[in-house]
């Protein structure tokens, strides 16, 4: 019996397409030759094609739109050699086509081409198994390195206890998955996974924030509300920027932590609540409390147990294998014609210093799959293509890292028509720490928008250059 797989679509009416599929039957294959775009679109939907076969003549509009509407078929074309002097086929061959062949039929080339699309297929199709595999893992995390099988082992540990773990790195370095990981691997995992970062919450809202509050508490206090904390019950909290907690609300949560009890704000009475606290922190908190912004009693409390997550120069082999998760992630919204990344640009990846780590990634990967014109994505479409440049041998290193910066928050504004969070976001970098730089390089603030004034960004916004 045929495997589904060894089935091919045949697109056309040409003679020469007729040609081929004769000549093909001396091979395995089972080919359909549907009259409309609804009855391949139909027969696709039921069945397992990979693989196209389109003649390409006088280009009849209806053939670039099965080829566009069906960007999981691997097309291969059939093409007169004239046909490839038009601007319009090349680019069509180009953006949608696995190979094409062209010249006299040579039906054992053509089932060559043919197998190895199917080949590609398999292997994109088993990528695609892999991610959801991943993502359905407890520990969704990419990387092989040393230190990443460090990390996991000591998130294995830390889930098996149900200890206060204070989780430190840089920005970007996956803090919050680190988080997600210990939860689902804890006893817990049944219960709610609440985030919350404590630098994003307005000075008045903090407490009625973590702890709720009751009808009538303060002006604007119309109902019950219950907080964070209690919200949390019997799973995890994570509290993300700690160090960033105003010192009364340090004495509020250190009381908590002791007695495993809230008073809402308002209220007299004293609520039990099952919690787990996990609490993440980009700065050193050792150092704040030597500068009195942080309490030491909490931070005792709070790394009852520790983990680290590694920058991601120190484990630059895991750039490839990232670089290529976050392709297959966000591949529902590339354009059909994009493969992947070109050997130039694995490269640039790997020389590149990520000051904002695998968020940083995440963003130019999503970018450039979006602006890529090409079946590769370049340097330059990840924006790394003038980081890497010697053209400042006469600067300081410092000098050409700070015009390189300067440079690349005026792009990405610019880009971005001077919408702040967006702009943040795509450099990877939190809007607080947006505006610093705005600061630090002289750069106006006159036409910025702030669209998130507002309201406060969520935790997945919050990642710091530093
Ligand atoms: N090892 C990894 N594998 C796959 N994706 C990762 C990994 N580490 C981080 N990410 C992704 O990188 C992004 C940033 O991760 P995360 O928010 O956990 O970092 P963070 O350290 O908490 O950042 P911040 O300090 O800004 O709060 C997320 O999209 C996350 O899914």
């Amino acid at each position: 019996m045929m495997e589904s797989s060894r089935q091919i679509m045949a697109i056309g009416n040409h003679s020469a397409l007729r040609n081929t599929v004769e000549a093909l039957s001396r091979y395995d294959w089972s080919i359909f030759h549907p009259g409309t775009l609804e009855e391949a679109r139909a027969i696709l939907s039921e069945q397992d094609y990979r693989v196209g076969l389109v003649f390409l003549d006088e280009a009849p509009s209806s053939i670039p739109l099965y080829m566009e509407k069906m960007p999981d078929l691997y097309w291969i074309s059939i093409i007169e050699n004239v046909e490839l002097l038009s601007d319009e086929t090349r680019d069509l061959i180009y953006r949608c086509c696995f190979a094409y062949h062209s010249g006299s039929l040579d039906a054992q080339y053509i089932n060559t081409l043919i197998e190895s699309a199917l080949s590609m297929a398999k292997l994109s199709d088993l990528c695609e198994k892999n991610r959801k595999r991943c993502q359905n893992k407890a520990l969704c995390m990419v990387g092989d390195t040393p230190v990443m099988q460090h990390l996991y082992r000591t998130i294995r540990k830390v889930a098996s206890v149900d200890a206060p773990v204070l989780i430190t790195g840089k920005s970007g370095t996956g803090k919050e998955l680190t988080a997600r990981a210990i939860h689902e691997l804890s006893s817990r995992r049944q219960g709610p996974f609440n985030a919350i970062n404590c630098g994003a919450l307005p000075a008045g809202l903090i407490q009625s924030e973590l702890f709720g509050h009751e009808k009538g508490a303060f002006t604007g206090a119309n109902q019950r509300q219950i907080g964070i904390i209690e919200n949390s019950s019997n799973g995890t909290l994570f509290l993300d920027e700690i160090g960033d907690l105003p010192l009364e609300m340090q004495v509020n949560l250190l009381r908590f932590l002791e007695r495993l009890t809230v008073f809402r704000v308002g209220g007299q009475k004293e609520i039990p609540v099952d919690v787990r606290v996990l609490a993440a922190t980009h700065v050193d908190l050792e150092k704040a409390i030597e500068k009195g912004e942080f309490r030491e009693d909490l931070f005792h409390r709070l790394n009852v147990l520790q983990v680290r997550t590694p920058a991601l120069k120190e484990h630059p082999e895991d750039i490839e294998p990232l670089a290529n998760f976050f392709f297959q992630r966000y591949s529902s919204d590339k354009p059909a014609m994009l493969r992947g990344f070109s050997q130039e640009s694995l490269v640039v990846m790997q020389q590149y210093h990520w000051p904002g780590n695998i968020r940083e990634m995440v963003n130019r990967v999503r970018r450039s799959m979006i602006m890529c014109e090409h079946r590769l994505i370049s340097p330059g479409d990840l924006g790394l293509e003038r980081r890497n440049g010697h053209s400042r041998d006469t600067d300081s290193l410092q000098q050409a890292r700070d015009s390189a910066e300067c440079e690349a928050i005026r792009a990405a504004l610019a880009r971005n028509k001077y919408k702040i969070l967006h702009a943040a976001r795509e450099l990877g970098i939190a809007r607080v720490t947006l505006y610093r730089l705005l600061e630090k390089h002289g750069i106006d603030r006159n036409g910025v928008q702030d669209e998130a004034a507002a309201d406060f960004p969520s935790t997945s916004e919050t990642i710091q250059l530093t």
